[in-house]
């Protein structure tokens, strides 16, 4: 019988296809890594903007986590939108509970549209019980700029705002993503000893809907897959800069990525800035 690495991603939903679990799982499968799913919150949301969002009942949500865990243990997890205190602290418990090792925290707050996708006091939680469990913490420049308290203006703050959660919130490693900056995409790993810069150029393009569940997938599927941090990121960038240079004719307003942009590399991609 074959052996394959096993991935689990705790998300809400995209009924459009373009980021939370159905990206994860999109992911997991282009990879080659047998992806499981947690599902929090079902949202309603496109390619034009989040509608609303319904958060399922705790119990629920723990009763699916144990369904996984009793049969199919994960080699690694991922966590996108966790939208309130509660589940985050379920989370924090169940991941511990099962003794995961590989966990990518994906703190979501805001989608791309704008949209709030988790409550105030659910940033205070993130620090608290999630952040001293992950392998790798993976945020936007706003997501890094509300969980340090910090402004984030230049390539020196993103590279504190990395060493600050490492070194004061206790994550393993932090990836301070660059898609917010200006200039070319550049993302920043600090695992409490050294900067690793990740480069791409900048796309001119809107169909980045779910980059960076996207991204944060490829990392757990790396992980999964027994591979060091640093080679997991590599991969994700590479991964993620196809599928935005690729973009797929979908969607009337910010696309999903292109799953399949790796395999195209050869297609002239869109316009560099
Ligand atoms: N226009 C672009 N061209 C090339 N790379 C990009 C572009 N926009 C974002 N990226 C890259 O995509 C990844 C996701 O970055 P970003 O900072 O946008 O995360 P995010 O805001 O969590 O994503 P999302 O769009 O899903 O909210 C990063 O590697 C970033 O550098
Ligand atoms: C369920 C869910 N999780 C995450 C995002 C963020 O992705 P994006 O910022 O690209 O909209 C989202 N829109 N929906």
């Amino acid at each position: 019988m074959t052996e394959i690495a096993k991935a689990l991603t705790v998300a809400g939903t995209d009924p459009s296809g373009g980021a939370g679990i159905q990206a994860d799982l999109k992911t997991f499968q282009e990879i080659g890594v047998y992806g499981m799913s947690v599902i929090t919150s079902v949202v309603s949301q496109n390619s034009l903007g989040v509608k609303s969002f319904v958060d399922l009942e705790l119990d629920f949500v723990e009763s699916q986590f144990d369904a996984v865990f009793e049969d199919i243990p994960p080699n690694a997890v991922k966590s996108g939108m966790l939208s309130n205190p509660n589940v985050m602290a379920l989370t924090a418990r169940k991941l511990k509970e099962a003794n995961v090792a590989n966990y990518v925290l994906d703190p979501v707050m805001i989608a791309s549209s704008g949209h709030a996708l988790i409550s105030e006091t659910a940033r205070e939680k993130i620090a608290k019980e999630l952040l001293p469990l992950a392998t790798v913490v993976t945020p936007n420049l706003p997501e890094a700029e509300a969980l340090t308290n910090r402004e984030i203006k230049t390539i020196d703050d993103m590279k504190e705002a990395g060493r600050v959660l490492v070194e004061d919130y206790g994550v393993n490693a932090a990836l301070i993503k660059g898609g917010h900056y200006e200039g070319e995409a550049d993302d920043y790993l600090y695992d409490g000893q050294t900067f690793e810069k990740f480069s791409a150029e900048r796309f001119d393009t809107k169909h980045t809907h779910g980059s960076g569940c996207t991204y944060a997938a490829v990392i757990t599927a790396g992980l999964a897959n027994g591979k060091p941090l640093y080679k997991a990121v590599k991969d994700g960038k590479a991964y993620i800069t196809a599928a935005i240079s690729n973009p797929l004719n979908i969607g009337k307003g910010q696309g999903p990525t292109n799953h399949w942009g790796h395999r195209w590399s050869e297609v002239q991609p869109t316009t560099k800035v």
